[in-house]
């Protein structure tokens, strides 16, 4: 155990702060993660409305208390929240320009609680053992539009839902909230005309490779087909331009991967840390590989696009065919940049993290490994 961080609690410290959204996850947690703070020599700050969180971690790691900018007064931030807090300190940090030089704790009190699931914190207690156990890793950090994501960059359904959810609902049905919002937005949800541009740059061999295009296609085989994506390497754009219901994937990459997307989108997912499974292939180590994936799944389209393929293709959703989800385009990238086609160049809305965003054009990129989180323990408690 660090030496350092089992100082008795009657220490005055000042190079702990812990950060708690008293109003997330069921919002009963306040009181306990106090006095267990306290106990482990942590100021602890409650956050009183969104935006908080992201202050005072921008505040101590100024750390300006002398003047001179020094960021040294700070050494660990325990965040006590969701997924939606942890990200606040994050931009926080970010802002600061003091993303590497601090350790980050997460003591999961959320409803999903997703970054500290990758952690293997799966709740409190782990999370309290964490930060006495002290191991740290560094994880990569995506960035869109200058602001910070540690799982996700979403864009279409899910961000909508996202943003939508009532907090009754997550304090009722937990994680479920999220499906439940998503499934009643699905039947009107018309889709997002969008262009993506991917950049495989800088990523080793095995990555960049393409799901959901040709005959790699994993929902198009599903659906007997997915030979109506546009993938020919000479996709013309003008047939995105019906209403929104084709899509194209230029070939631009000498080893056949798209370069760029158009089409319209039911969900765009930009996985950092978050990665959806995959039967072909595992990323190495997906919180600290330096890579961004990409999943687009295309809305279902109406008439006799949706008709190729479909027709004896089995109901695994067992919804109306108008919003059966077309085919995914999966691709690992470097960055990425998504601008709206939409006529009147309205702004999109994302969410990171779930955390809600607005922007016509959104560049987003990766820093790798630049945030040192601490981790589980190798044999949680809960285990034994
Ligand atoms: N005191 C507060 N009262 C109400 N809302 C707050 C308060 N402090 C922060 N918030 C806001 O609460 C929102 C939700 O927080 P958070 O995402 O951490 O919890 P969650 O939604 O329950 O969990 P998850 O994101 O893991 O599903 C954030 O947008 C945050 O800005």
């Amino acid at each position: 155990m660090n030496e350092r961080r089992s100082e008795s609690a009657s220490e005055s410290r000042t190079d702990r702060l812990l950060v708690c959204n008293p109003a997330s996850g069921s919002g009963d947690h306040a009181p306990d993660v106090r006095t267990r703070g306290t106990k482990r020599g942590f100021e602890v700050r409650e956050t009183e409305a969104a935006g908080d969180a992201r202050r005072f971690a921008r505040e101590a790691a100024d750390g300006d208390d002398n003047g001179n900018g020094d960021t040294n007064d700070i050494s660990l931030i325990a965040v006590a929240g969701g997924d939606g807090t942890v990200n606040e300190v994050i931009h926080g940090l970010l802002e600061a320009d003091a993303l590497d030089q601090v350790d980050i704790a997460v003591l999961p009190t959320g409803t999903a609680n997703v970054f500290a699931r990758t952690l293997d914190i799966p709740d409190l207690d782990a999370g309290f053992e964490a930060i006495d156990a002290d191991t740290s890793r560094r994880v990569d950090v995506g960035v869109a539009g200058g602001r910070p994501f540690l799982n996700t960059c979403l864009a279409g359904l899910s961000a909508e839902a996202n943003a939508s959810t009532p907090d009754e609902w997550k304090r009722q049905f937990g994680p479920l909230a999220y499906v439940l919002t998503t499934l009643r937005f699905l039947p009107e949800y018309e889709g997002l005309p969008l262009e993506i541009r991917f950049d495989e740059s800088g990523l080793d061999g095995d990555a960049g490779s393409v799901v959901g295009t040709g005959t790699e296609s994993v929902v198009g085989s599903e659906f007997g087909s997915s030979t109506d994506t546009g993938v020919d390497g000479n996709a013309d754009a003008t047939d995105a331009e019906d209403g929104g219901n084709a899509n194209d994937v230029d070939n631009a990459n000498d080893d056949g991967t798209p370069s760029t997307w158009r089409g319209n989108a039911l969900l765009v997912l930009v996985g950092n840390a978050f990665r959806l499974p995959t039967v072909r292939r595992r990323s190495r180590d997906p919180i600290a590989d330096g890579a961004l994936e990409v999943v687009v799944l295309e809305r279902g389209r109406d008439g006799e696009s949706l008709a190729v393929g479909a027709e004896d293709a089995p109901s695994v959703f067992d919804v109306d065919r108008d919003v059966i989800p077309g085919p995914i385009t999966r691709v690992e990238a470097s960055s990425v940049s998504i601008t709206t086609r939409a006529d009147d160049r309205g702004p999109v809305n994302f969410s990171l993290d779930g955390e809600p965003l607005s922007a016509t054009d959104l560049e987003v990129s990766i820093r790798e490994r630049s945030l040192s989180v601490l981790v589980g323990p190798e044999n949680p408690v809960r285990d034994q």
